[in-house]
């Protein structure tokens, strides 16, 4: 069912990238817009949806449990069934590449009597679910699983569901928001504990979405989320800015293409998204953040980027959750920085789309660059100027485990490098950032991609 033909892709060395870009739609706000919508008890308006397969295949399944979905001009309306009124589906869901989109839905229907099967793609179903599988069994919901806890699962919901008072073992919004939707239909308070503070789109758009949750911090930064479950969530309009991940690509692009200026806009500077900004203004890049504004509850800005001389640093573990996604694509901004960056508490990296502290390390000596990677950390020695770097030989081909970060992260490595970088698969950009070849392309980067 997956099965697609690899298509090949290399970046060469780019003139100076210059002009404005729009990054699509956050894909965290988009994935819950589609599934708050749909469970809402009337209708919810969503722009700028990010219209990636991940968050499509998230759409399709709230279709399938009864949302009714249509886009009219650039708006998707969506009237939702009500808290507590999905229905079963007909045929399993099949996530695709998505990890949110499977795990946050487990969460939601896993506290349903009614049985639910879930798939995906060779990516997904070798990621771990037990993660997510835990609380649910404690809330009473029974599993059947492929080893280890994997894809294709059957969930099997309990008549009532037991509120639960859940730790997350590991930093993971993904774990977080699986136990608090599984919250919304399981009667009295359920209780998620999180030490280490992770994206917290679900906590506000669920408030927003009318549910009753209050939040307590511990001196020590522990959150304590509870919400009462069984509540009716409203309607409502939702203006998803634009995705900060996404934004790393042509922010780092820009940085280390000699000359480049650029302007990416709309911007989501949620406070838990923004570390790769930070981390990357440490290293001497030019990043003023401009246009600060409110977009319906969340901070967006436009970025004014400009080619810069980056140095290396040690970037805190603690930073990690802000910038989890954007790991691969600062290692690239690290190949090019003088000395060398050391990015430590990077464990969860080897449980995403792909083992990406692997798989950038092999890209990086692919392409010339000295990198040591540790069991949860990674050095990289860098190179100021991209001197020598590029494929080592005409087979030094990254190969990308259908992971869209490994294919942006090192095209953008081949814009900036003195020999061209060559990716095997270009596919599943598409997940995310289905616009990314348009969009580099306009700034002025040299991409080719075999048809
Ligand atoms: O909650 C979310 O929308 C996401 C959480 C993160 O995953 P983890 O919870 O596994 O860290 C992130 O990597 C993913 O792209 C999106
Ligand atoms: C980790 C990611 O996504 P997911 O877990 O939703 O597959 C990502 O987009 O980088």
């Amino acid at each position: 069912m997956h099965n697609h033909t690899p298509k090949p892709a290399s970046a060469h060395k780019s003139p100076p990238l210059k002009g404005n870009a729009r990054v699509p739609g956050d894909k965290s706000i988009s994935h819950r817009s589609f599934m708050f919508g749909g469970l809402a008890s009337s209708e919810t308006r969503v722009t700028g949806l990010l219209e990636g397969e991940d968050v499509l295949a998230t759409g399709r399944a709230m279709q399938a449990m009864g949302a009714q979905i249509r886009k009219e001009g650039d708006t998707w309306i969506i009237n939702g069934t009500g808290n507590g009124c999905l229905l079963e589906p007909e045929e399993p869901f099949d996530f695709g590449n998505a990890g949110t989109g499977a795990r946050l839905t487990m969460g939601l229907v896993g506290t349903y009597d009614m049985k639910t099967t879930f798939t995906g793609d060779a990516s997904l179903t070798k990621r771990p679910m037990g993660r997510v599988l835990d609380p649910l069994r404690q809330m009473g919901v029974q599993v059947e699983a492929a080893e280890g806890d994997r894809c294709p699962i059957t969930l099997r919901g309990p008549r009532t569901a037991n509120p639960i008072s859940y730790r997350v073992p590991m930093a993971s919004a993904q774990v977080k928001s699986a136990v608090l939707l599984a919250g919304l239909n399981t009667p009295g308070i359920t209780t998620v504990i999180e030490p280490i503070m992770t994206r917290d789109h679900t906590e506000k758009m669920l408030s927003g979405f009318g549910a009753k949750i209050e939040i307590e911090e511990d001196a020590d930064g522990t959150r304590h989320i509870h919400i009462h479950g069984q509540g009716e969530l409203r309607g409502r309009t939702i203006e998803v800015p634009g995705d900060p991940s996404s934004a790393g690509f042509p922010l780092v692009a820009a940085l280390i293409v000699p000359g480049s200026d650029i302007i990416i806009e709309n911007a989501l500077m949620n406070p838990t998204r923004t570390g790769l900004i930070t981390t990357l203004q440490e290293m001497g890049g030019q990043i003023d953040i401009i246009n600060m504004r409110d977009a319906g509850g969340e901070d967006v800005a436009d970025l004014h980027v400009r080619a810069s001389d980056l140095k290396g640093i040690v970037v805190p573990p603690d930073r990690a959750p802000s910038m989890i996604d954007e790991y691969p694509v600062l290692a690239v901004a690290a190949a090019f920085a003088e000395g060398e960056t050391y990015m430590d508490g990077l464990d969860e990296l080897r449980v995403k789309e792909s083992d990406r502290l692997a798989a950038v390390a092999r890209g990086l000596k692919a392409n010339g660059v000295e990198c040591h990677e540790g069991e949860m950390s990674l050095t990289v020695k860098g190179v100021p100027g991209g001197k020598g770097l590029g494929a080592v030989s005409a087979q030094a081909v990254v190969e990308t485990h259908l992971d869209h970060r490994i294919a942006m992260a090192f095209l953008v490595m081949g814009m900036a490098s003195e020999k061209a970088v060559h990716i095997d698969d270009a596919t599943m950009i598409a997940t995310s950032f289905p616009e990314f070849m348009d969009l580099m392309r306009g700034l002025g980067a040299d991409i080719q991609v075999s048809e």
